[in-house]
Formats: structure tokens, C-alpha cells, sequence
């Protein structure tokens, strides 16, 4: 049994976390902070937690948010991530971090895209969340920076094949299409139901935060620089992202060898399901549960890869991939509390 908290639980994300812990066997939630909810039980702000979580929240500087805590859940804003995390280093508590604060290396191309940062000396050791690529650094963590939630359904599919030489690294287009609850729980005129409801439409089409972050991982994983091409659209759902993937194979690569790529990397990742030929994913099948789904198809005429991968933007884009990361830092299976499935019509 291990002890957790979360800052920023009356956010999307931190609700999620709440849902997701209080159907775990081997978490005991603590504590909860949120400043416009402090002294207010849980289920008063969701009802939907009712009779399960029977926390009240506290201030985000609360001391039981902390003490005898094993690990804390950071579900703020950029920014007030970056604030939080030498105190919580300090106090010796093991951090997931939903925020961006921390998966950009760079601190210089962070501040870019970002904010000046406020402590890049925590940017190195912090393990990169993508348990699918990178367990064995997550499990050694005492930081763990969770990836974005487009960023996650664009680079699942790609990482395999741009290690295998699959694809050309040059001119990958990933369209992606996200449910509101990706902009988070604050109030937005540009996010209210007249706006969004029957409306269908691009944003941050000069360059989404995101784009770095993908850069950065395919980089890596190619062994050379990659530029991609990234557009953002806001869906009138509430939760779901599904990514158009366009990319250029390399010299005569068939999708055949695609699927034995994808094969050799995902065969054993509970979270991560290739679809068989002809099939393709569809946001409703993975809504709340901590899958990515990815389909393929090739266009005959332009001889392009076209590679479609969904999945649910508050789960396995932020709080179930935060609880699997939680699991392997603390030891535990990585799987536990994230057994979901998603919902037929
Ligand atoms: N929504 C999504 O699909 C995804 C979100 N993320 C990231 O996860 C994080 C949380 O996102 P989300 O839940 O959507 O955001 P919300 O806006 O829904 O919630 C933010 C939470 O943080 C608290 N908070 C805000 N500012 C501060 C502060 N300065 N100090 C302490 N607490 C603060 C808020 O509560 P209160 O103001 O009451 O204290 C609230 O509980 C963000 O960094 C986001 O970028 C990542 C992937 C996907
Ligand atoms: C629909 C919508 O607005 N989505 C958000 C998703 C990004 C997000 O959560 O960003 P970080 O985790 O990188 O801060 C956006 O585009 O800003």
C-alpha cells in the first residue's frame, strides 16, 4: 500500500485521478488540494465521487498533501508545477507531473514555446513518461514528466518506425482532433457550449505548444532531427483525441513491415492495441480507459502511410498514463487500476 496525494484535483485531470485511485487496490488517496473548493468535501464539486472519495479539499500549500505522502500527483498549469517542484524534491516525495514543465530538455527551447523556467536543474533527471519507451527510467524516477495528450497519440505509432528506418524523416503531417476537456476546466468564452457545440475547428495553427515536445521524442528515436507538421482542432465532444497521421515510408517499405514493426514494439503493452487491416479507431471505443488504438491504411495513389491512433485525452493522455507511471515508481504493476474498457454504442 503506498500513500498519494494530489495538487490540482479539482481541475479535469485531477478529477480523473480521483476516479482512477479510488478503484485501485494498493493507492490510499490522502489528501486533495484545490483554493476555489478548500473546505468543501470532494463529492459536494463531483458528484460522480460520491460515497468514494471522502476527502475535503485542502490549500495547494497544505501539509498533508505531503507528510507521509510516497507520491504526489501534479495536476496544475504549467508554471505552478515548476513552483511546486523543488519544495516536493525536498521533502523527498516522488512527483508525477501532468504539466509540461518538465518534458522539454532544453530549458532555452521550453521558455520558447513556454515560460522562462525556474529550476532547469531538475530537467535532466526528470524520466520522460512514456512507459511504452521508457519503463525502466520511469521505475527509477523520483520525477516523472507525463507526456502531452496529442503528443502521446502522435508519437506512439511513429517512435517504432522511425527506430526501424520505416519512414522518411521529412514531412510528417499529424492532424489531430481533441474534446474540450483537453483545455481544462476553467472558464473560456471560446469554450462555451455556443461556441464549441456544432462547431468544428483548427487552432494554434502557427505552432502548438505541443510540436517541440514531439520533435523532441521523435528526434531521439530516429537518430536524427525531425520536423513535423501539426495542426490542432477542437472537437465538439467532451473527451477524446484522434490523430491523422501523414508520412512518407522509406524506399519501397510496405505496410506489412509497418505492422511487424508495430508488432515487435507493442506485442506485450497492455495499453497500446494495433488494429487489424481495414480497421480503424474510433474515440468512443478507448473513452475513459488508458488505451491508444492505432489503424493504418496506405493512400495507393499517393503512396503516403496514413496512420490514425485515438485515445482518451484525460486518460491515457494525462491521468491514467500518470497513474501507470505512478505504479512503476513505486513498484508496483503497472497495470493496476487501469483495466478499463471502453464503450460500445
Ligand atoms: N485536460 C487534458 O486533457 C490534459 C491536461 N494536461 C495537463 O495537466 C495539467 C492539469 O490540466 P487540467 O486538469 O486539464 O486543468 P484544469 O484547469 O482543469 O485544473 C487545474 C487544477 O489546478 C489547480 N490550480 C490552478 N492553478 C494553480 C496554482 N497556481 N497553484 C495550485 N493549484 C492550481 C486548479 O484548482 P484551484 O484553482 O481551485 O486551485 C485545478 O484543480 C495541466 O498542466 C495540463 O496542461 C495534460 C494532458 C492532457
Ligand atoms: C483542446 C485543448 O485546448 N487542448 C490543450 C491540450 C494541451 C495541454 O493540455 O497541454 P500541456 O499539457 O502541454 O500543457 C491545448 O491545445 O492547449
Amino acid at each position: 500500500m503506498a500513500n498519494v496525494s494530489i495538487i490540482g484535483a479539482s481541475g479535469y485531470t485531477g478529477a480523473e485521478l480521483m476516479r482512477l485511485i479510488s478503484a485501485h487496490p494498493d493507492l490510499d488517496l490522502k489528501a486533495v488540494s484545490s483554493r476555489q473548493f478548500c473546505g468543501q468535501p470532494v463529492e459536494q464539486v463531483f458528484g460522480a465521487l460520491g460515497g468514494e472519495v471522502t476527502l475535503s479539499f485542502v490549500e495547494p500549500d497544505h501539509e498533508s498533501l505531503v507528510k507521509d505522502i510516497d507520491l504526489v500527483f501534479l495536476a496544475v498549469p504549467h508554471q505552478a508545477a515548476m513552483n511546486a517542484v523543488p519544495d516536493l524534491m525536498a521533502a523527498g516525495v516522488k512527483v508525477v507531473d501532468l504539466s509540461a514543465d518538465f518534458r522539454i530538455k532544453d530549458a532555452s527551447l521550453y521558455e520558447k514555446w513556454y515560460v522562462p523556467h525556474t529550476c532547469p536543474e531538475f530537467l535532466a533527471e526528470a524520466a520522460y513518461g512514456l512507459p511504452e519507451f521508457n519503463r525502466e527510467l520511469i521505475k527509477k524516477a523520483r520525477l516523472t514528466a507525463n507526456p502531452g495528450c496529442y503528443v502521446t497519440s502522435v508519437i506512439m505509432p511513429l517512435i517504432p518506425l522511425l527506430r526501424d528506418g520505416l519512414l522518411q524523416r521529412e514531412g510528417i503531417i499529424a492532424n489531430s482532433a481533441s474534446g474540450v476537456s483537453g483545455a481544462g476546466r476553467k472558464a473560456s468564452l471560446n469554450l462555451i457550449h455556443g461556441e464549441v457545440h456544432e462547431n468544428f475547428k483548427p487552432y494554434a495553427v502557427a505552432g502548438h505548444r505541443h510540436t517541440p515536445e514531439m520533435e523532441q521524442e521523435l528526434s531521439l528515436a530516429a537518430g536524427g532531427e525531425v520536423r513535423l507538421t501539426f495542426t490542432p482542432h477542437l472537437l465538439p465532444m467532451d473527451r477524446g483525441i484522434l490523430s491523422t497521421i501523414y508520412a512518407k515510408p522509406a524506399d519501397k517499405v510496405s505496410e506489412k513491415e509497418i505492422y511487424v514493426s508495430w508488432e515487435k514494439a507493442f506485442s506485450n503493452e497492455p495499453f497500446v492495441r494495433i488494429l487489424p487491416e481495414g480497421r480503424l479507431p474510433a474515440t468512443k471505443e478507448v473513452r475513459g480507459t488508458n488505451r491508444v488504438q492505432i489503424g493504418l491504411a496506405k493512400d495507393p495513389r499517393s503512396g503516403l502511410m496514413k496512420i490514425f491512433s485515438t485515445l482518451d485525452n484525460i486518460t491515457k493522455g494525462a491521468s491514467g498514463q500518470a497513474l501507470q507511471n505512478a505504479n512503476l515508481m513505486l513498484g508496483m504493476d503497472e497495470g493496476l487500476g487501469l483495466t478499463g474498457l471502453g464503450q460500445t454504442p
